[in-house]
């Protein structure tokens, strides 16, 4: 479980993402959605402690991450932007990550690889690679070492639909173990429809909306997105 206990980041005297009381549950994939510098990018990293709050904290079973460095290898994280050594080859890279881990199985790397569609381009050096095979790549080291918690900072942007269908299903079941929960920011209203339980909007950098268990719900996350935008927007002019 993730509880955010009143956590600020303040970049400037203009900006400012604030969570104030946020709690995220094991067996739930929760979606960070908004519009472009919402600030979804600012609660991933913090929530990675990739970037150090203004105030406030952020408690993982309640721990912060940075009290135990054991905490951290039940992450696995995939930014928005590859971060890869692009002299190797695919696989190595993957290897050369759950190497770190102390963890090299190749089976399960070999599996991944298949899932992903990049088998037969393991060999290839990563320069060489197009948008999407670096994604799948950052996604399969995200996932080598088994974490619990899978955060994902818009996940499917370079993807194409097949293989956006088959991440889809692995994270539903990835969730369904104990202790699992998956966090991810996108802006594919479509993709976060269909998988996520739960959906958190945020429009410059406050939380302006959450709904909660989302499947089930007759009407579609696409007209709760716009319908809350809408709102929010229409209590600014209000305000003029
Ligand atoms: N290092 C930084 N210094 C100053 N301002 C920053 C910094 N990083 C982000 N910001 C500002 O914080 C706001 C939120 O940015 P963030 O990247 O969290 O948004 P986002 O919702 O992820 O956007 P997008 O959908 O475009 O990726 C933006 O106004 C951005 O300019």
């Amino acid at each position: 479980m993730i509880v955010y206990d009143n956590v600020h980041k303040r970049y400037d005297k203009n900006f400012e993402v604030v969570i104030r009381d946020l709690r995220l549950d094991a067996n739930h994939i929760y979606a960070f959605l908004g519009e472009n510098g919402a600030g979804k990018t600012t609660a991933i990293r913090m929530t990675l402690g990739l970037l150090k709050p203004s105030c406030g904290r952020i408690l993982y079973d309640g721990i912060e991450l940075n009290k135990n460095v054991l905490l951290k290898k039940k992450l696995g994280y995939v930014s928005d932007v590859p971060n890869l050594y692009e002299s190797l080859t695919g696989f190595e890279q993957i290897q050369f990550i759950s190497g770190l881990y102390g963890r090299v199985e190749n089976e399960y790397i070999y599996e991944l690889l298949d899932l992903f569609g990049i088998y037969e381009d393991k060999d290839q050096i990563i320069v060489k690679y197009s948008k999407g095979m670096k994604q799948k790549i950052s996604i399969i080291c995200a996932l080598v070492h088994n974490p619990l918690i899978l955060i994902l900072d818009e996940p499917f942007t370079a993807l194409d639909p097949g293989i956006i269908k088959k991440f889809k299903k692995y994270l539903n079941e990835f969730v369904k173990k104990e202790e699992r929960l998956v966090l991810f920011s996108t802006h594919d209203l479509d993709a976060a429809n269909t998988i996520c339980t739960d959906a958190i909007i945020m429009r410059k950098g406050n939380i302006i909306q959450t709904f909660s268990e989302l499947k089930g719900e007759q009407r579609q996350l696409e007209q709760l997105y716009f319908e809350s935008i809408e709102q929010d927007v229409s209590k600014y002019d209000s305000a003029y």
